[in-house]
């Protein structure tokens, strides 16, 4: 039987494919001893034979589809359960202690991953503990007989369904593959549906109930346009759905035509279109997409998926990278913004109740001035090969500003002294994501020198709504007249002291919001690049002035769905 769930229009497009249910697997077992080694140590065998098996299919694919590049941490895999000292001393602690299987892997493998991890000098070694932890994820999965999926093993055509997709698991889609995905938890802002956004796979998110709903390997729509996923749909529904994906072709190819044209409006106002990225490979789809500037590169993914901080030559490599590739083009970075859905497994924070007004971003790091202090001078260093603009994450008060200022002046003097060459034309703004520092932005704008408004952020907090809850999902109102008036008091108050104001929450790419936030003067749009181009056709079409004599009107309204209203009829 047909079944029709609704959820968030995460990333555009559809998607029609088998589907492939991705469980987070169970794999606590208690520990105990064994009467019977050698069957214990058979049990092992076998483990191992199965794992090496599927690696190597893996590692095969991978290196196929995704290059040798990505393969080779599945060589690294393959390796270690080949490795007599990894394996041979799983074995011995059987034999030894008279334990089962599964606590002889975690004592062996918890002693490697430790001794990997103490060789503070040598980052290789330190690598090899994230190689030992997932591989022994995978053969403990095989001793405990759970079923051990991850989405690089993907080897056709599917559509994901899954309680949501961690960033490292989105790092592993194949496209090729991949042909979209479904998830119960997530609204539009989380960071799942940010990454199938950057990486063009249609998504919808926040469906509360696809995970139980839908069965392994039958077919299923994924409607990334409207925010519905269809399991099971007829043979009807499927031709319906495949004329859909290509009138959507077809748009994208108008869109296509306008990659290398200005953003000008119909009355001729210049605003720049830029584009959220998450990695410095994300630059390609930024120019690609006809992309005028970065207004946001989220860095906290340079620090994830690995088993350290990144070191600052690492860092300076990536900033260098992004930077040479905009040609000249600003980049707005942000400094480190971890902490809410971000976590780092190797920087352990105290467990927090509510973490989304938790000791995150810049509270962080200006207590743990290690890390901030190494991320700017990597910052300071890149700045000669591009257009560098640095922003400060989740400042709520003026101090905040201040002491980020501060330590990155004195690491800018440091560096100098010592010879290093500095740009001296980066500008230093700050996030307007939480709702103390919009109130008082003219207060802010004195000691910015630009602001970029995260409203995925700022909504959550005025709202007093959780971005990752679907259950309060509703509340995220880009449009309510109180997160209008903000944004407005903010550009205001940037430009009142010749500043700029751009925004890089996900409002900025939201064709419902734009025709407002043009009228409200705002100078930068910064969002995925996918959306770049259909954001471009619509501002072509607009005119600022025109819109602008409606901002009265839709600042003294009651409700979002009036401006929704209002928009729709007499600002389009
Ligand atoms: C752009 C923003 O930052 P992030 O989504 O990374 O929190 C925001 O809060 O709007
Ligand atoms: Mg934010």
């Amino acid at each position: 039987m047909t079944e029709k769930i609704k959820g968030i229009a995460a990333s555009a497009g559809i998607a029609i494919a088998k589907t492939f249910i991705l469980r987070n697997p169970d794999l606590s077992f208690e520990r105990k001893t064994v009467s019977d080694k050698e069957s214990e140590k058979k049990k092992l065998n076998d483990a191992l034979e199965v794992s090496k098996k599927e690696l190597t299919e893996i590692k095969e694919t991978a290196e196929r589809e995704l290059g040798k590049d990505k393969a080779e941490v599945f060589a690294a895999h393959l390796m270690f359960l080949s490795d007599p000292e990894f394996v041979g001393a799983i074995g011995s602690k059987i034999d030894d202690e008279g334990i089962s299987a599964e606590s002889a892997l975690q004592d062996v493998s918890t002693f490697f991953i430790q001794t990997f991890e103490s060789m503070k000098d040598n980052a290789y070694m330190r690598e090899r503990a994230a190689d030992v932890r997932d591989v022994s994820k995978r053969l403990l999965a095989h001793l405990l007989g759970v079923s051990f999926t991850t989405p690089a093993s993907i080897t056709e055509q599917t559509v994901i369904i899954a309680e949501d997709l961690t960033p490292s698991d989105t790092a592993q889609l194949n496209r090729k593959y991949v042909k979209g995905f479904a998830t119960d938890i997530g609204g539009r802002t989380s960071h799942s549906a940010i990454m199938s956004r950057s990486m063009e796979i249609p998504a919808v998110v926040g469906t509360k109930t696809v995970m139980s709903q839908a069965k392994d390997g039958e077919i299923a729509i994924v409607d990334g346009l409207k925010g519905e996923v269809i399991l099971n749909p007829t043979e009807e529904e499927i031709e319906e759905y495949k004329s859909k994906a290509a009138a959507f072709k077809e748009q994208q190819e108008e869109w296509k035509k306008l990659v290398h044209e200005a953003t000008k409006t119909k009355d001729g106002a210049h605003v720049i279109l830029g584009a959220n990225i998450g990695n410095p490979g994300d630059v390609t789809g930024v120019v690609n997409n006809g992309g005028e500037a970065v207004g946001l590169y989220r860095t906290e993914f340079l620090y994830m998926g690995r088993d350290q901080l990144p070191t600052e030559d690492e860092q300076f490599d990536a900033y260098k990278e992004v930077l040479e590739k905009m040609e000249g083009k600003p980049v707005v970075i942000r400094t480190l913004d971890i902490g809410g859905d971000k976590k780092l497994k190797y920087l352990p924070l105290p467990h927090e109740m509510n973490p989304f007004l938790g000791f995150r971003a810049i509270r962080l790091c200006l207590e743990r001035q290690d890390i901030f202090r190494t991320q700017l001078r990597a910052l300071l260093r890149a700045s000669v090969f591009g257009k560098l603009r640095i922003m400060f994450p989740m400042i709520a008060t003026i101090n905040e500003l201040r002491e980020a200022k501060k330590i990155l002046f004195e690491e800018k003097d440091k560096l100098v002294a010592a010879g290093t060459e500095v740009s001296d034309e980066i500008q230093v703004g700050m996030m307007m994501e939480i709702p103390a520092a919009a109130v008082l932005a003219d207060r802010f704008a004195k000691e910015a020198d630009f602001f970029s408004i995260g409203t995925n952020d700022l909504i959550q907090y005025t709202m007093a709504a959780d971005r990752m809850n679907e259950h309060v999902s509703y509340l995220y109102q880009p449009v309510n007249p109180s997160i209008l008036r903000l944004v407005s008091n903010i550009i205001d108050a940037a430009h009142k002291e010749g500043h700029w104001a751009g925004m890089c929450g996900e409002m900025a790419g939201d064709s419902t919001a734009i025709p407002v936030l043009l009228a409200l003067g705002l100078d930068e749009f910064s969002m995925s690049a996918t959306s770049i181009l259909p954001a471009r056709s619509q501002l072509l079409r607009l005119s600022k002035e025109e819109l602008s004599k409606h901002k009265e009107a839709f600042l003294n309204m009651d409700t979002a769905e009036e401006v929704l209203d209002y928009v729709k009829t007499k600002m389009n």
